[in-house]
């Protein structure tokens, strides 16, 4: 039976401090994302684009926090649909938007997953943890806080109650290299493991992934794929608004993917942080699709040629 596949647009950017992650979903259409999938055998359903609720603004003690209410109003709506998309489809695919969504879509996710009786794990590969509790942030940026929220760090009474915490022993990060203090204070309390770039380095993509992969497996979970366009390298992928130096090359990235194909284990998929208007001429909205076609059953040798 052919196996379906949704794709669901979540048109944010008030996560972020720059302007533009708006048209990411527009920008993954553009390069052709469903149609790359439907031609790997998929039955692609592209939900369109979700739509937010207006919200009167909310303060919070912490005055560098921005677009409290509009995140909030996200995450609402996002729950909900990021279930019945789970619910419905054998994979799900959620098209930012800045990470703050990753609140909404992996909420919605992981109350799918209980719903199946199924342990959630997360692979979240980025060049930060965005751990911070709206007490830490400084840059007042909400996508930097959607796993704290998620792992149900206290403090979070503006956004909707969680139903089903995310357990910080089934988080893996990989790509980090840009961490604020009370995110790595976090990390050491509540166990996360984290392999930062020196660690890539170090030992390469393989070892840590597999070993991730095994747990998932172990304990018959599901899952999901948090991919921030920052976690690439910026000379392979300049449209995004976070870059950080020393970033995952075009090889460890598809290895990630190939191997991930392989493991038949993620249902579900985040691609956020794509700013096309910082892009150039979409390459980096193109290497995402290329990306995402590893993880859905394309081999890189095949297509090495495929220009961008
Ligand atoms: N999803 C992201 N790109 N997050 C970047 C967060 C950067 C920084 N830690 C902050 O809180 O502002
Ligand atoms: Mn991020
Ligand atoms: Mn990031």
């Amino acid at each position: 039976m052919t196996r379906t596949c949704s794709l669901l647009g979540v048109p944010v950017e008030t996560g972020a401090a720059q302007r533009g992650c708006t048209m990411g979903p527009a920008s993954l259409r553009t390069a052709e994302l469903g149609e790359i999938i439907a031609g790997l055998g998929w039955q692609v359903s592209d939900l369109g684009d979700l739509t937010v609720p207006a919200t009167p603004a909310r303060a919070h003690d912490n005055a560098a926090i921005h677009h409290l209410a509009e995140t909030a109003a996200l995450i609402g709506a996002l729950e909900p649909a990021a279930f019945d998309a789970a619910q419905a489809h054998d994979r799900a695919i959620f098209m930012g938007g800045d990470h703050s969504m990753a609140a909404g879509s992996i909420a919605g996710v992981c109350r799918h997953a209980a719903a199946r009786g199924r342990p959630l794990f997360v692979l979240w590969l980025d060049a930060h943890p965005d751990l911070h509790r709206l007490s830490t942030t400084t840059s007042g940026n909400l996508h930097g806080t959607p796993m704290a929220y998620l792992i149900g760090e206290p403090g979070f009474e503006a956004y909707p109650p969680l139903a089903h915490p995310l357990a910080p022993e089934n988080i893996c990060m990989m790509g980090i290299r840009s961490v604020d203090e009370p995110e790595a204070a976090h990390i050491r309390d509540r166990g996360i493991e984290v392999h930062d770039m020196r660690a890539i380095d170090e030992t390469g993509v393989l070892a840590p992934l597999e070993s991730f992969l095994a747990r998932v497996r172990a304990a018959r979970g599901l899952l999901h794929l948090s991919f921030d366009v920052d976690f690439l390298d910026p000379a392979i992928a300049p449209g995004v608004g976070t870059t950080v130096p020393g970033g995952a090359t075009f090889r460890e990235a598809h290895l990630i993917m190939e191997t991930l194909c392989d493991s038949g284990l993620v249902t579900s998929l985040d691609l956020v942080e794509l700013n096309p208007f910082l892009d150039e001429r979409g390459r980096t909205a193109k290497l995402l699709c290329d990306l995402t076609a590893s993880l859905f059953g394309r081999r890189v040798l095949d297509r090495m040629t495929r220009s961008f």
